[in-house]
């Protein structure tokens, strides 16, 4: 871990900007590291949150943190607390965030959706190659960095799979099914959730949305997918999505599978 993340942080080594948003359990500021005069957003978590109940989570997100390095991973450089407060210092993603886009221009053209998913894909390609899984890909997690780029945030729910069978490596025996259950998932869950992302960004809305949580939660066992007439996608775009939104893990398109598609081919930017 580098010396920057070791140090001990306080408050008042930053000198605290403009609100950036609130997200689940705290506000962010931008904010300005006095020495460096490096700008980093500063994620302040509500009092409710007790420190000890969020400590071994934190730790765990910084740890999963610390081994991820990419341009489209928002970095977290460390975290601190004092008597009231417990605080994540994170990269700046200059252009916020990504569903204020989606929200003002109701949906993306299929170019800039390709280059996002691809985008997005190679950050999970890198994620899954060590052992991460994201588990929480959707709009609200996504960041758009000073060049347009997506930044995927909030690892506050990923997983180190191997932490899984280093836990399990002695037996499965004594688990209750639904401990079993979570052991089965694996790096797909990203895949769906990607596929659920570009159906999003083309048509505006997520493909199984409802207005009820159990007609959303039926619809998605169902795998009941439907592609409304308008507005018009290419037949390219629905059939990538048909090979993510797959109710079978193992039939799920590959991550590396998905940059050779063809709508991803010939949409995507490849600067991403
Ligand atoms: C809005 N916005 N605009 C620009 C901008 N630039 C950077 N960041 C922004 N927003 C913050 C994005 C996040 C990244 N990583 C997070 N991580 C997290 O929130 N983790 C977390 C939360 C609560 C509890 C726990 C715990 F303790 F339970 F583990 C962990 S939030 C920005």
């Amino acid at each position: 871990v580098s010396a920057a993340e070791k140090r001990k942080w306080t408050l008042n080594d930053f000198d605290i900007g403009k609100p950036l948003g609130r997200g689940k359990f705290g506000h962010v500021y931008l904010a300005r590291e006095k020495m460096s005069n490096h700008i980093v957003a500063l994620k302040v978590l509500f009092k409710s949150l007790k420190q000890s109940q969020v400590e071994h989570q934190l730790r765990r997100e910084v740890e999963i943190q610390s081994h991820l390095r990419h341009p489209n991973i928002l970095r977290l450089h460390g975290y601190f607390y004092d008597q009231t407060r417990v605080y994540l210092i994170l990269e700046y993603a200059a252009k916020g965030e990504l569903y204020k886009e989606l929200q003002k221009c109701k949906y993306f053209s299929e170019k800039c959706a390709a280059t996002y998913i691809a985008s997005l894909a190679r950050a999970l390609i890198y994620c899954h190659e060590k052992h991460v899984i994201h588990r929480d890909i959707k709009p609200e997690n996504l960041l758009v960095g000073t060049q347009g780029e997506l930044k995927i945030a909030d690892f506050g729910w990923s997983v180190h799979t191997f932490n899984h069978r280093k836990t399990m490596c002695g037996t499965l025996d004594y688990l209750p099914p639904e401990m079993v259950e979570s052991v089965e998932h694996d790096a797909s869950v990203d895949i769906w959730s990607l596929g659920v992302l570009c159906y999003e960004f083309l048509y505006g809305a997520p493909p199984f949305e409802a207005k009820e949580n159990s007609d959303t939660y039926r619809r998605i066992l169902k795998v009941e997918l439907k592609f409304p007439p308008k507005p018009i996608v290419s037949s390219s775009a629905t059939d990538l999505i048909s090979q993510m939104l797959v109710k079978d893990t193992s039939q799920r398109l590959p991550l590396h599978k998905l940059l050779e598609h063809p709508w991803i081919v010939q949409n995507a930017d490849p600067s991403g």
